[in-house]
């Protein structure tokens, strides 16, 4: 066997990197080429994830979907996800998601930012902060027993995390089991509204998961969401500031297909062919993930003339995947939807087999099993928030709008804080917003 105790390696084309950093194997992953020849080509040996002690075995009890090792467990999670969420089944969301966006929307035009949710729900709070405390845990360098597993060991009263980690697991258990809960009553009582949770508990013959691992699945699928799809948003707004043409040209597409009549629907989607393109260029331009999420192999392995050891840790380098010059051209930089455009106007594929045209949902089986749901929830909040407003800067702000740094918050990224303002595109915007809003109550 090669030795791997050099701390770096690269292969002759620089397309791959190896990394040894206190005895754990990392790999990153720098081209197309090689992200889909590993991960999709080779996925049954590449498709684990790393074995973190406090965040995986005591905080969420193995059962946190998104560090999940590739076994069973992971199978029926995914396979449930799959049929939730799934392209077609996507679409009974679809009246939540409008009213969403325009509730969205309404607290944009009172906080001249565009929340994603009430900042005020404390289910929302309960969230978020496990979405906070989870990526902190997995944040490398965050706990020494991922280092040293014999401090598993340690008795809790003298280990401060492993106490914190029992007690959060029993927290969160308790959360997500209230939530689903309370969709399971509404069952009971008849009221049968489109969601997850009610499409789980209703086919829970069906796939056998026990009522806690249903509840942490939905849980954790609702975290995941909101953590991504809002950071997405952030650094939408951050691109319609920086590019405003591209923001006048949506502007121009809304006016012709919707009107100022009466705000977009779902219905009006497939005749925006520019908007349904600046969600692609959006989930390409935007780092939301900078390193995606770290796959895992599970077997030694070689690939051009490298050796990769059993165990390694799969970092995508997506700035650099998403940007590649062979497929995006000179401008692979640029906040510019028209790439997704052909000359007809229409949305085409820019990747053969990659529908989306970017590697922002990574790959092979632990491909993002929420991005057709992610790609609706933007489609909806773009076209419902550029019909009745336009982004500028607010007058005064000094300097250029930072594009490149990313503010890390574990492996999700977002742009630097700016400011923003939100402005009313023209006066009837409000009360027509209004006026459909009270048709979705
Ligand atoms: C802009 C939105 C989103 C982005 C950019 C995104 C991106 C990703 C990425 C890069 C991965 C890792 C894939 C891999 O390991 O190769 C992932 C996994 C995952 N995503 Fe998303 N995601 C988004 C929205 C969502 C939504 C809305 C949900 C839930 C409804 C969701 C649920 C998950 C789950 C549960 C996993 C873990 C899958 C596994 O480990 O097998 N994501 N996502």
């Amino acid at each position: 066997m090669p030795s791997t105790s050099q701390s770096a390696l690269m292969n002759r084309s620089g397309e791959v990197m190896y990394n040894n950093a206190l005895g754990k194997g990392m790999l990153i992953i720098n081209s197309q080429h090689a992200a889909i020849d590993l991960l999709e080509k080779r996925s049954t040996i590449y498709s684990d994830r790393t074995h973190y002690i406090s965040a995986g075995d005591f905080m969420t009890k193995n059962m946190s979907f998104s560090i999940l090792p590739y076994g069973d467990l992971l199978r029926q999670f995914r396979r449930v996800a799959a049929e939730g969420f799934s392209k077609s089944a996507v679409q009974r969301f679809h009246p939540i998601q409008n009213r969403e966006a325009i509730m969205s929307i309404m607290l944009s035009v009172d906080y001249h930012i565009p929340p994603v949710e009430s900042k005020d729900d404390p289910c929302i709070i309960g969230v978020e902060n496990h979405v906070r405390r989870f990526l902190r845990e997995v944040q490398p360098g965050t706990r020494l027993v991922e280092y040293f597993p014999w401090l598993r060991y340690v008795p809790s009263r003298f280990a401060k995390w492993k106490r914190d980690a029992q007690y959060w697991f029993i927290q969160d258990s308790l959360r997500f089991q209230r939530l689903l809960g309370k969709v399971a009553d509404d069952l009971a009582n008849g009221i049968d509204r489109p969601s997850f949770g009610a499409t789980i508990i209703k086919t829970q013959r069906k796939h056998g998961l026990s009522e806690l691992e249903q509840a942490w699945l939905v849980g954790v699928m609702l975290s995941a969401g909101g953590e991504t799809v809002s950071a997405s948003l952030q650094w939408w707004i951050l691109a319609m500031l920086v590019y405003p043409n591209v923001q006048a040209r949506a502007h121009a597409e809304l006016d012709e297909v919707v009107g100022r009549g009466r705000p977009p629907t779902f219905a009006d989607i497939p005749f925006l062919p520019y908007i349904r393109a600046m969600v692609n260029e959006s989930l390409r331009w935007s780092p939301v993930a900078p390193f995606g999420v770290p796959h895992a192999s599970t077997a030694d392995d070689w690939y051009e003339g490298m050796f990769i050891p059993k165990g390694t840790i799969c970092l995508q380098n997506m700035r650099l995947l998403n940007f590649d010059p062979e497929v995006f051209g000179r401008t692979a930089a640029e906040f510019d939807p028209t790439r997704y455009l052909d000359e007809k106007g229409q949305v085409k594929t820019l990747m053969e087999g990659r529908e989306e045209g970017h590697m922002s949902f990574g790959f092979g089986r632990r491909v993002c099993p929420g991005r057709y749901v992610a790609e609706g929830s933007l489609v909806i909040n773009f076209t419902t928030l550029l019909w009745g407003m336009r982004f500028e800067r607010p007058e005064g702000a000094q300097g250029e709008l930072d594009v490149r740094t990313l503010v890390r918050s574990g492996p999700t990224a977002r742009p630097v804080p700016f400011e923003c303002k939100a402005v009313p595109r023209f006066t009837e915007a409000e009360a027509l917003l209004n006026e459909a809003l009270s048709m979705y109550e």
